[in-house]
Parts: C-alpha cells; sequence; structure tokens
C-alpha cells in the first residue's frame, strides 16, 4: 500500500458512554471500548467531550490520556472552558466543533471564516502543548480556504449532509462536494480527514477519495457492535475502509 491510499480510522465512543449515562452505571466504561477498539485495529480514539456532559465524562478523558496506545482526537467547542481542559491533557489531536446543546448532533460545521481571529488563538494555544488541532468543517471552500490561512494544520470535512441524503442523486451531490473540499484542502497544504454519519454503507465511497488521510466513526459501529461484537464491528469498518482507500 502506498502512502497515497492509506487511510486510518479514528474510532469514536462517545455512544458507548451514551449508554452508561442513560441508566447513571459504571458500565460500559468507554475506556475498555477504547482499549478493545485499538486490539482490532483502530488507529485512534476520538471523543467528544461536549459542554453538557451528555455522553463523555471529564474523568473518561483522563484516563484515555493514560492508557491509550494510540492517540486521542479530542472533540471540543472553542470555549474557555475546553482550551484549559485540552491544555491540561494535551492530547495528540484536538479537533474543534461548533456546538449548541439543543442539537442531538454536530448539525454543521465551525464557522471559521466568520472568527478567523478567535480560532486562530485557539490554535496557536493547543499547538502550543504540541497538540495537533484540526478544524470540523463542512466541504465549503472558503472555509477550507479561512482553515489554511489561520494556520491549522488539519481539516474534517463534515459528512453529515452525505449521509442523510435522501435520494442516490443527492448522495452523488454531497459525495462530489466532499471529494471537491479533499483536493481544495490538499491543495492548501491541509491534512484532510472526514467523519460523522458513515456506516457500514456509505463509508466505502468516502475512504476511496484520494489523499484523505483519516475517518472518524463511531455511531454506527457501536449500534453494530450490539449484534457482532465491538471488535468485530472496528474491525470489520477497519477492512472495509482499508479496502476501499486501496481500489481507490
Ligand atoms: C463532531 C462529530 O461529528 C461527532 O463527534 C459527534 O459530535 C459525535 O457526538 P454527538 O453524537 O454527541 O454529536
Ligand atoms: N467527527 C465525527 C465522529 O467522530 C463520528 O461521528 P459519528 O460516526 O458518531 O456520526
Amino acid at each position: 500500500m502506498t502512502e497515497a491510499n492509506r487511510i486510518l480510522l479514528g474510532v469514536n465512543i462517545d455512544h458507548i458512554a451514551t449508554l452508561r449515562q442513560a441508566r447513571g452505571t459504571r458500565y460500559p466504561d468507554p475506556v475498555k471500548a477504547a482499549l478493545d477498539a485499538e486490539e482490532a485495529g483502530a488507529d485512534g480514539i476520538t471523543v467528544h467531550l461536549r459542554e453538557d456532559r451528555r455522553h463523555i465524562q471529564d474523568r473518561d478523558v483522563r484516563l484515555l490520556a493514560e492508557v491509550l496506545q494510540t492517540r486521542m482526537n479530542f472533540e471540543m467547542g472553542v470555549t474557555e472552558e475546553m482550551l484549559a481542559f485540552a491544555e491540561r491533557i494535551r492530547p495528540a489531536h484536538a479537533c474543534f466543533v461548533p456546538e449548541t446543546r439543543q442539537e442531538l448532533t454536530t448539525e454543521g460545521g465551525l464557522d471559521v471564516l466568520g472568527q478567523e481571529a478567535r480560532i486562530q488563538a485557539a490554535v496557536g494555544r493547543l499547538a502550543a502543548q504540541g497538540c495537533e488541532v484540526s478544524l470540523f468543517i463542512d466541504a465549503d471552500p472558503r472555509q477550507i480556504e479561512a482553515a489554511a490561512r489561520i494556520g491549522a494544520p488539519a481539516i474534517e470535512l463534515h459528512t453529515g449532509r452525505y449521509a442523510d441524503a435522501q435520494t442516490p442523486a443527492q448522495m452523488a451531490v454531497e459525495l462530489a462536494r466532499i471529494r471537491d473540499g479533499v483536493a481544495c484542502g490538499l491543495a492548501h497544504g491541509l491534512i484532510v480527514n472526514a467523519g460523522h454519519g458513515l456506516h457500514y454503507h456509505n463509508a466505502e465511497a468516502v475512504a476511496a477519495i484520494p489523499g484523505i488521510n483519516e475517518l472518524n466513526i463511531g455511531h454506527a459501529i457501536v449500534a453494530h457492535a450490539l449484534f457482532v461484537g465491538f471488535k468485530a464491528a472496528v474491525a470489520e469498518m477497519k477492512q472495509l475502509i482499508v479496502a476501499a482507500a486501496a481500489r481507490g
């Protein structure tokens, strides 16, 4: 496999924590899930510490920082609370995401264009701790250019509109938008990741886009794990996207 067609899988374990929080139990433990995911081939572990703490808790992130063998991708709103927390944890990667309390899940990409100075300062703060920051944005050339302008090393393209597309034609339009976004990001020297709403039937087309570095996938893997077990679900997704990327 060449550098051009290798792809990484970041496993998002938020919804292991969702199940735990539903009953206020100690199980299932996302830390155990993370270790199992690593054994099954995950290249990294993604967690989103939401401001409302609806799933992942501070304790989870602190423990993960101590035990992960791979690397943490810490998803966070760009707030003073989260920046201070990330400075203490010093994850290998942080991904800045937009966040509102009412949303069911992350609805759109971060508006980098509208707040360049603020985002640039936040990127700089975490970069000073050795953290590689990516910006979770829509595949919009203006946002991608803004990400490059402020010196972010990486972006993660929001694939939610592709995942939510209701017809093959709409899906093709959204996939083309992501493909163009990847090309635009690469042309600006950015590392380009993607994720949100990807599952066993729609991830291959995204994985096959040349130059994409990593897919972050969570909800579908956790759901599939109910039927096949968590390690098997991770391994199946990894095999699926690696094969798709190799085919190109
Ligand atoms: C930023 C992103 O796309 C995911 O991490 C997502 O936020 C998962 O968490 P939620 O399901 O709480 O939105
Ligand atoms: N950044 C996207 C992510 O981490 C996983 O999102 P999902 O697969 O849970 O929708």
